[in-house]
């Protein structure tokens, strides 16, 4: 699904309306239809709503929303947060449309809490404050409006986000609404699928208001990674498959304490559906790989009996790179200067697909000029925000600051492909491509989490995926493998294993839905 900042939003709004002829009424009209609809479904029971309304054209939609289920047979209260004349447009169109009894002004601090009781009373309560106008903290009447619709008993519903929620990035600015639902129209808001913004929303439906699709695909914006996305770039297997085609993987990975890392990896692709994996880790530690992996192999590289991979091992490696398809390194790998100087010298000798993570992103951090002088074309990095900052010579701060501003700029400038995982982990191609990914939660807060992410997009460059479709993919793959877990574990105490095992029935969950195309 395809995600927009509001003043995106604004300029689809502007073309349509300008090059379509189809004016802003008209789409005003059908976005308070729309809202309407949403609401008599889920909660028509009572039908009693108060509708708070800003001065701008979301206030416009609620004084839509207000005439139409007053049509309906609603009793319907419409308090506005301005004086009536301050209104303009499209908006004071439909103001005058409305019977005045039905309308009450608060324009002065304190005057909307007189009107506690109509709040009490009402069934839903139709937050139409703000919108994509949003420019500035929440202060004054709006503040006030947004506590009083917040402390009421009554269900929320957000007229295309809820008021407060920057619709770019999901910050609040000041205080928001927390609604049980928002409708939002002809494209999702960024603010609304980036948190704190989309824990705000409750259900998220995206409302069609007859802004053609070829105008909303022509916008820019990011692809919003939700099962209908994930279930197209997903490719059924043909019946006459072998394991020859599904890629054969190699995994550089381990150090003394850290076999965990590197067996969670390679039986990570295994469950990702790779056909061959093997793990190359320091000889010490290969009679415990041998026992903690089973379907991949395991390549004991030399490490002078230290448990850690040293300068030696990159003969080795390079020679057990030949025959496959795509090398992963990192997971467990460990801060040793000799191990972090085998990583950079395997980026910058490789030509295969590359697959950074962990202790390997942070031995680029160090000389990160290394990814500019590379023979492979495709490096996917797979940090999370400590290591993005260390990568970027920024603040964890800067990088939860702007999430997909760092990750696109990073990515274009290395030209590498870029996971930098978190809520919500953002995907970014060298090109400018950015995805968000809609999976996962909370339960995933755990070691090894990281290591199971590496081995399943490994499996997917190794079965031949072009990049971006495998960062795409198997972020969502993962995720929805942790959601499934929860659902059957709850989120608290599921490990990276668990994750691990369930690869296989996200996969199947994914596909059954392509099968019957449901959502
Ligand atoms: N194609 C569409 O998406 C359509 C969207 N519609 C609705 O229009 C709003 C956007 O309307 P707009 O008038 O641009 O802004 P808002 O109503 O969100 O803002 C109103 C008003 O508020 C002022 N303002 C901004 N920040 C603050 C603040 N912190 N405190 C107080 N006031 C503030 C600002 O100056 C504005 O004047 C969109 O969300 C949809 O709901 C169309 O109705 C249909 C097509
Ligand atoms: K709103």
């Amino acid at each position: 699904m395809k995600a927009v900042t509001g003043e995106t939003m604004q300029q689809l709004d502007r073309r349509t309306i300008d090059e379509l002829g189809i004016s802003g009424l008209i789409l005003m009209e059908n976005a308070g239809r729309c809202c309407a609809g949403a609401i008599t479904a889920a909660y028509g029971g009572n039908k009693k709503v108060v509708i708070v309304a800003g001065k701008g054209n979301n206030g416009g939609d609620g004084f839509v929303i207000a005439r139409l289920l007053s049509g309906q047979g609603w009793q319907v209260r419409v308090f506005i947060l301005c004086s009536p004349e301050e209104i303009t447009g499209d908006a004071a169109v439909n103001l005058q449309r409305l019977d005045e009894a039905m309308i009450t002004a608060c324009p002065r601090p304190g005057d909307l809490a007189k009107h506690g009781s109509a709040f009490a009373g009402a069934g839903v309560i139709v937050d139409a404050i703000l919108g994509t106008g949003l420019k500035s903290e929440v202060r004054g009447v709006y503040a006030e409006a947004i506590d009083l619709v917040n402390s009421a008993s009554a269900p929320v519903f957000a007229v295309d986000i809820p008021s407060g929620v920057d619709s770019a990035s999901g910050k609040i600015l000041g205080k928001a609404v927390r609604a049980d639902m928002t409708v939002t129209f002809a494209a999702a808001k960024l603010g609304c699928i980036l948190y704190p913004g989309a824990e705000l929303c409750g259900t998220l439906q995206v409302a069609d208001i007859g802004i053609p699709e070829q105008v909303i695909a022509d916008a820019p914006g990011c692809e919003f990674m939700d099962h209908a996305a994930a279930r197209k770039l997903l490719r059924p297997r043909g019946r006459q498959t072998h394991k020859g085609q599904c890629g054969h993987c190699l995994i550089v990975a381990g150090s003394s304490g850290k076999t965990g890392a590197a067996a969670m990896a390679a039986n990570s692709a295994v469950r990702a559906g790779a056909g061959l994996v093997t793990v190359a880790v320091p000889a010490l530690l290969n009679p415990t790989m041998e026992i903690k992996t089973t379907e991949a192999m395991s390549l004991p590289v030399p490490d002078g009996g230290t448990g850690f991979f040293c300068g030696d091992a990159f003969k080795g490696i390079m020679t057990a790179a030949a025959g496959k398809d795509v090398i992963a390194v990192g997971p467990g790998l460990s801060f040793e200067p000799e191990t972090a100087d085998l990583v950079r010298k395997i980026v910058s000798q490789a030509a295969l697909p590359l697959v950074v993570d962990a202790d390997g992103l942070n031995a680029i951090a160090a000389q990160p000029e290394v990814l500019q002088a590379r023979k492979s074309s495709v490096v996917i990095l797979t940090p999370h925000p400590g290591e993005m900052a260390r990568l970027a010579g920024i603040t964890v701060a800067d990088v939860e600051g702007d999430r997909i501003g760092v990750a696109k700029s990073f990515s274009s400038r290395y030209k590498v492909f870029l996971i930098l995982k978190g809520a919500r982990t953002i995907i970014a191609s060298p090109d400018g491509e950015i995805a968000i990914n809609g999976s996962g939660n909370p339960g995933m807060a755990s070691g090894g989490m990281g290591d199971v992410l590496t081995g399943v997009v490994t499996a997917l460059v190794g079965q031949g995926y072009p990049p971006f479709f495998a960062c795409c993919l198997g972020t969502f793959i993962h995720g929805l493998s942790g959601d499934l877990v929860a659902t059957e574990k709850g989120e608290i105490g599921i490990s990276a294993v668990d994750v691990q095992e369930s690869l296989p029935y996200a996969f199947k969950t994914l596909l059954s839905n392509a099968m019957n195309g449901s959502s």
